[in-house]
């Protein structure tokens, strides 16, 4: 065991009598134990790294945990080892066990638009945001694991009465494109492990321990796959802080810290109270904040590291200003420490925050990588290409039928598509299949007919290459046979066009060498990426700004944090306000806070665009929540002396105070 472990550290590392959770605040050492861990049981317990699953949060943590895992195990020792998200555990346990979920192996995932494109599908005359609130309440229900007949019963509004009306004919839908959503990666696996004997002996024997980063942000449903997989013996060790639970909206429950209680009577709760990432300034702000809200578990937090800086709240004239005074401020920093440009983050409540601190990044050369933003597996050329290497592994996946089909123009329209999935619908077999019935030449003319089939024998052609040859080369091959590039080019402007075709060559190289190093094949890689797309990309490692979301840059650390736009308004957001939630926003500021180790600057707009107006705005309460240790900066970073930042300080401590 490495040296660098504290004694309640060790205790959580070397207990396996039974459950274990660690529950402590930012920066103690969680994750750590986690790693640890796992090289505790493959080294000195014997365990085959083929028993042990890792869940973390995102699949850039994923990765993370298992270099350092490979790094402490050293010589391949770590081979066979699971660390992944719950969903990517849920993808491989539906695909191994896809018989007895009625699907086959080459089932489609599909994200959150697809998901959206169905239901705005199925309830006819109505907008995509209707479509999407539909959507949002059918996967809070299968979150919580709720059958489309009992939601017809709890329905109890216009819009989950309308949901529910949908919820079952959308559950057909997806089964009849051989498809599932992100909740159903963890629905089926649940359902399947709690009916079905053989299989939940078969995972609980193949998983014999398992290990949970961020405990507090799972679900109810994934808190039943944890618990299906742990059975009886309880072997896993969960780590989290419900001060950090910063995914309620998203049906996150800190109710399942509790629910470990009552269900593991034995469970072993170990609490870490040394913060090893922080200076001592930024620990008591995040301390000092934090102490505002109601506390589920007495918690305390030290460090041994120095004051450090005081931490800078600086007022800008308006988003503009602020990226410029971030992107300087960076810049002289740099220039005067010698730091890499990796050591810093600009961290924001919301992605449309970016655009403006992306701009002044670039204008002043400084190279930066953004996370938990737009995917670039979002991107409608990406996603043109996907389609079609989804169509080849699963010819029942409807979805992308139509978007491969009508990407580019083939000669194929809505009328040609509308006629084929009348037939298809009658049939009950898939467009793919419809396209080479007998039948269907009754419903299609000739011109037609011939395109349909053209495609579809194209698509089998690619499919049989992806049997033999890499999934790259099958790519390129695609790419030459649609003129894809010429398309682009002939459908959007010159720069757009190049700037597109850039990104296919980034995403042919981005298989290639996905599909070596991880040994995958088509139907793996096309797996991968629908997780890949739902919260983020792999970063290729190179040294620049991190710009990331609160959310995105949860259990991450950086040298110098900038938190920006902490404003009333934005952060707290509005909608939090209006509902007087204002637990779940200080968290997130909390989280924001904890990332930093040695500096921290807090910056805010006076004006903000609303729409066609400009709002005038307020500092976040959650400044003066901050307490002492917090200097105040005059508008736009001019020098100041300690004086009259204070005073500036203590107005807005006063003018917080008087709020209700
Ligand atoms: N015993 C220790 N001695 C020295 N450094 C440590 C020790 N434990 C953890 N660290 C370091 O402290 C930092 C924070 O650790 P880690 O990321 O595991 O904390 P965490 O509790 O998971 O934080 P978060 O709540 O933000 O996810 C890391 O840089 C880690 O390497
Ligand atoms: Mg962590």
């Amino acid at each position: 065991m490495s040296a660098l472990l504290n004694p309640p550290q060790r205790e959580a590392i070397r207990y396996l009598d039974g459950p274990c959770l660690v529950l402590a605040g930012a920066g103690s050492g969680k994750t750590r134990v986690i790693t640890q861990k796992i090289a505790h049981l493959v080294e000195t317990c014997d365990f085959s790294p083929h028993n042990i699953a890792a869940i973390t949060f995102t699949n850039k943590a994923a990765k993370e945990m298992q270099e350092r895992v490979g790094g402490l195990l050293g010589g391949g020792k770590a081979k066979g080892l699971t660390v992944c998200t719950f969903h990517a555990l849920g993808v491989r346990m539906v695909r191994q066990e896809a018989k007895h979920c009625g699907l086959k192996p080459q089932f489609s995932i599909l994200d959150a638009s697809d998901a959206n494109q169905i239901v705005a599908d199925l309830v006819t005359d109505s907008d995509r945001a209707y479509a999407r609130s539909l959507q949002w309440t059918i996967s809070g229900w299968k979150n919580a694991m709720i059958p489309p007949e009992e939601a017809v019963k709890l329905a109890n509004d216009d819009i989950s009465a309308a949901a529910a009306k949908v919820y079952g004919e959308y559950e057909r839908t997806l089964r009849a494109y051989q498809a599932v959503d992100f909740d159903d990666l963890i629905g089926l696996p649940v359902r399947l492990l709690e009916e079905n004997e053989e299989v939940r002996e078969r995972w609980q024997n193949r998983l014999r321990y398992l290990l949970i980063d961020e405990y507090q942000d799972t679900n109810r449903a994934q808190y039943r796959l944890l618990r299906q997989l742990a059975g009886v013996r309880g072997a896993f060790t969960a780590v989290g802080d419900d001060d950090q639970a910063i995914y309620a909206w998203r049906g996150a429950d800190v109710e399942n810290l509790n629910l470990l209680q009552t269900d593991y009577p034995r469970l072993k709760v170990i609490k870490l109270e040394q913060n090893y990432r922080s200076s001592a300034r930024i620990l008591g702000a995040a301390n000092t904040l934090i102490a505002n809200n109601e506390k589920l578990f007495d918690k305390k937090l030290w460090s041994e590291h120095g004051a450090g800086d005081p931490i800078r709240v600086v007022a800008a004239r308006d988003p503009e200003a602020e990226a410029q005074l971030v992107a300087m401020r960076i810049q002289a920093h740099r220039f005067e420490f010698k730091t890499k440009f990796s050591d810093y983050a600009i961290l924001y409540r919301g992605n449309h925050q970016a655009r403006l601190f992306e701009k002044q990044l670039r204008n002043n050369k400084i190279p930066y990588v953004i996370s938990g933003g737009q995917s670039f597996f979002d991107k409608a050329e990406i996603r043109d290409l996907i389609s079609y290497l989804r169509l080849m592994v699963n010819g029942d996946d409807d979805l992308a039928f139509i978007r491969a089909i009508t990407t580019p123009r083939r000669g194929v329209g809505p009328g040609t598509i509308e006629a084929l999935g009348r037939y298809a619908g009658m049939r009950h077999v898939s467009l793919f299949e419809a396209a080479f019935e007998e039948g269907v030449t009754e419903h299609l003319n000739g011109r037609q007919l011939e395109a349909v089939r053209e495609f579809g024998q194209f698509i089998n052609r690619l499919a049989d290459r992806a049997a033999r040859e890499r999934a790259a080369e099958v790519l390129e091959v695609l790419l030459h046979e649609i003129h894809y590039e010429n398309w682009l080019l002939a459908s959007c402007d010159t720069r757009e066009a190049e700037g597109k075709w850039a990104n296919v060559r980034d995403f042919v190289e981005w298989l290639g060498r996905k599909g070596d190093q991880d040994d995958k094949n088509l139907l793996e890689l096309t797996q991968t990426i629908a997780l890949i797309s739902m919260l983020d990309k792999e970063d290729a490692e190179f040294d620049g700004v991190q710009l990331a979301t609160l959310h995105a840059s949860k259990g991450l650390e950086f040298k110098h944090v900038f938190l920006v736009g902490v404003e009333e308004g934005l952060l707290p957001h509005q909608s939090a306000l209006d509902e007087g939630n204002l637990a779940e926003e200080r968290r997130l500021m909390y989280v924001g806070i904890t990332r930093a180790q040695r500096s921290l600057t807090v910056t805010w707009c006076e004006r903000r665009k609303a729409g066609a107006d400009v709002r005038v705005c307020e500092a976040s309460r959650f400044i003066g929540e901050m307490g002492e240790g917090v200097a105040v900066a005059k508008k736009d970073d001019a020098p100041v002396s300690q004086d009259v930042g204070r005073e500036r300080l203590a107005n807005l401590r006063a003018m917080l105070a008087a709020k209700p």
